[in-house]
């Protein structure tokens, strides 16, 4: 089984305004309002390709119910720990510029918190579970630690993809999968990238350091995907841009998919590719005709 953990999820709230201005009344060209959270995106994009999964999480408030009667809708299986704060709001500003505000998150309880940790005593030997996205300020930072201890003393296996600290000391714990974008990971390891050659040594350590696959994605340049033998780099698939919020969400399903399937990395990668890609091309998150159009297009170069 997969298991996808979203410990901050959102409503993220996607506004468009013609030449939006500072300090002035705005009026919206158009607004869309949709269930987000790293780990909620992955189980959708699963979803759509096929494949089943259990997203796990803290949801409470009206804006907790929107998210559960959508995935509901969508037929995706569910167990969310309710809490008694609301779920946050993100706003995607989309006008000359793409602007985002990410909301902090709700307050937990510790009856909450233990209550979540719970669910992941039904993992067993060989389930993978996603770990995706911020923590909601009441959590030590040391949550995502004590979560994998728990998914390794029951033998599973775990993709991560967050960032900083959490994602650093996650590495030692062998990830099946991380995925920073490369500023995530510029910014990790203090330092500037100025050409795709730049990222190799970087992209290098995180599977030096134990991550079995480390993907970096590069927006509208593409991504590199690094294993243990072998640096492949795909370039963006060609398409019309229209809202690249969970990209990087559907790239991870696309390759958790693409692995289950094949147990090919570089078959994984295109699968990711190709989903985050098609993301980028939506208003919503990629259809599996969206993807399956873009599958065909991917072109990778190994090194
Ligand atoms: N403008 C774009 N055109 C084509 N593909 C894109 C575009 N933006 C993102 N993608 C695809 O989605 C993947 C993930 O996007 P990225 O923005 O790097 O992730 P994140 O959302 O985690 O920052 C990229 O590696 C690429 O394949
Ligand atoms: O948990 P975080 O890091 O605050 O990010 C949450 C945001 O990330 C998203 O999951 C999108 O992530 P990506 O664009 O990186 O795929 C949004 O749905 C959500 O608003």
């Amino acid at each position: 089984m997969i298991y996808t953990v979203t410990l901050n999820p959102s409503i993220d709230y996607i506004v468009h305004v013609d030449d939006f201005k500072e300090g002035q009344l705005n009026k919206t060209k158009q607004t869309i309002k949709l269930p987000g959270g790293k780990g909620i995106n992955v189980s959708r994009i699963l979803n759509r390709l096929g494949t089943p999964s259990l997203a796990l999480g803290f949801l409470g408030g009206f804006t907790g119910e929107f998210i559960q009667d959508w995935l509901t809708k969508e037929g995706i299986q569910t167990t969310f720990t309710q809490i008694a704060d609301d779920t946050r709001i993100n706003i995607k500003l989309k006008s000359q510029t793409e602007t985002e505000i990410n909301g902090n998150g709700p307050k937990l309880t510790s009856e909450e918190i233990q209550q979540f940790k719970e669910q992941l005593n039904q993992v067993t030997k060989g389930d993978i579970v996603v770990f995706s996205g911020s923590m909601p300020p009441s959590l030590p930072s040391h949550f995502y630690a004590e979560l994998i201890q728990l998914v390794k003393e029951k033998q599973g296996e775990f993709v991560i993809d967050t960032t900083g600290d959490s994602l650093l000391q996650a590495l030692k714990e062998k990830p099946l999968l991380v995925k920073p974008n490369h500023h995530e990971l510029a910014d990790m390891f203090q330092v500037t990238f100025s050409s795709l050659e730049d990222i190799f040594p970087y992209g290098k350590k995180l599977v030096e350091m134990g991550a079995q696959q480390a993907l970096v994605s590069l927006g509208g340049e593409g991504a590199l995907l690094f294993t243990a033998t072998h640096i492949y780099y795909a370039s963006a698939p060609k398409g019309i841009l229209k809202n690249s919020v969970g990209a990087g969400d559907s790239m991870v399903a696309g390759f958790i998919h693409g692995l289950q399937q094949t147990n090919q990395p570089e078959e994984a990668f295109r699968y990711g590719v190709a989903c985050g890609s098609a993301t980028a091309f939506s208003d919503d998150l990629a259809t599996y005709q969206a993807i399956q159009d873009v599958y065909d297009t991917v072109a990778i170069h190994c090194y």
